[in-house]
């Protein structure tokens, strides 16, 4: 069972409640049959709760296999929920026919990870665009307009409604699928590593584009990430998973500058930074950390799921899962800092000297990744 991270009133919409919550979500795929018996797999996702506040921006990251697509897809209806709840704006969606997400649809959208699959080639952009409003039923006046309106909005020319995928780069693709996005004028847009497949420079105009547009439209975002540097350019809290369970959670600040988990600690380490000899030393930092590698065994159910990378692990966290507790310096700093650890106290020890690269501006970010 996870705590509840509640999302900080965002000014001027202090009395609005969160525009997303997700409520202690289970999702389990399958069930094998082994010997004539059913064996029950481990659940992908492990009890996860959290909230997004209007214009608000909730990073949810972790290394691969992590969970992170699958609470996206739970979300949006893709993938059931075997336990736990999704709430818009207050109403429970989790286990809504198709006939009420088509009404949610409006207000829930989704950008993938790789524009050049999510784009039909043989649309118009025009066609890709207005294709939602089709299906919601938005009266044919309005489509043209509002697919010219969604284009501007991502800073595309208005001829490109008439263009067809192929003449657009990856960066401008993506624009298309935001733009597809915002077509509904949703209040919340689930981003599923959105910027992963591009170019540097040009994941940099994407993120700046997506908080113009969170700051404009009091978009709520919940933007999933491997990279806990991508995720600090954007997001105000960061929710750390592994294997399926909250690890860390809270601000964004003391999350990427004072992680308190081991695995926050492991990620801070491997994020990149600016400077060539703090690199190298994070590199040498990193090693000495003595964290396993990505494919360890898991743990048995019960305990940590950690335990079998961590360099702090006892026989408690082999055996007993600790809930999230406020962290260790949570006293004197954001309120909702929780970390699921037996050991925080020691593994503040453990955190390199600056966290992960403080920088947000966009040349900033650029020289962030010049050194990696
Ligand atoms: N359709 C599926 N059927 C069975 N298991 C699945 C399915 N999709 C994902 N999984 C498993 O669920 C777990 C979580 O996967 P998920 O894709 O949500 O992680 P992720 O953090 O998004 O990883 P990535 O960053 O690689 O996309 C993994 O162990 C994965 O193998």
């Amino acid at each position: 069972m996870s705590t509840a991270v509640p999302a900080p009133a965002p000014s001027g919409t202090a009395a609005a409640g969160p525009a997303l919550e997700v409520r202690d979500l289970t999702v389990r795929y399958g069930r094998p049959v082994r010997f004539g018996g059913t064996a029950k797999t481990s659940p992908a996702v492990d009890g996860v709760s959290f909230d997004i506040a209007p214009g608000e921006t909730l990073g949810l990251v972790g290394e691969s296999g992590s969970g992170k697509s699958t609470i996206g897809k739970a979300i949006l209806g893709l993938q059931p929920a075997s336990a736990g709840q999704v709430l818009l704006h207050g109403s429970d969606i989790t286990r809504a026919s198709l006939r009420q997400r088509r009404v949610t649809a409006i207000d829930l959208r989704v950008v993938f990870q790789d524009p050049y699959s999510s784009l039909n080639p043989a649309q118009t952009i025009g066609k890709t665009l207005t294709e939602p409003l089709r299906v919601l039923r938005v009266p044919k006046d309005q489509h043209r307009p509002r697919a010219a309106e969604a284009l501007a909005a991502v800073g595309l020319p208005a001829d490109a409604i008439d263009r067809y995928p192929a003449q657009f780069s990856g960066g401008q693709r993506q624009r298309i699928a935001i733009a597809r996005a915002l077509v509904c004028d949703p209040q919340v847009i689930v981003l599923d590593e959105p910027v992963s497949s591009l170019d540097v420079s040009t994941q940099a105009q994407v993120l700046n584009l997506l908080a113009d547009l969170r700051d404009a439209r009091g978009l709520a975002l919940l933007f999933i990430a491997h990279d806990l540097g991508v995720v600090r350019f954007l997001a105000q809290r960061a929710v750390v998973l592994y294997r399926g369970q909250v690890m860390e959670s809270g601000p964004i600040e003391e999350v990427t500058q004072r992680p308190g988990h081991p695995y926050t600690i492991a990620l801070t380490a491997a994020a990149p930074v600016p400077q060539p000899a703090e690199q190298a030393r994070r590199r040498a930092a990193r090693e000495a950390l003595g964290i396993g590698t990505a494919g360890a065994t898991p743990t048995a159910a019960g305990g940590c799921p950690f335990a079998t990378r961590c360099p702090l692990v006892t026989d408690v966290c082999r055996t007993e899962r600790v809930p999230l507790t406020p962290a260790v310096d949570s006293a004197t700093s954001g309120a909702g800092w929780v970390v699921a650890c037996h050991h925080a106290g020691q593994a503040a020890g453990m955190r390199p000297a600056a966290g992960v690269s403080g920088n947000r501006s966009l040349s900033d970010f650029l020289s962030l990744f010049l050194w990696r």
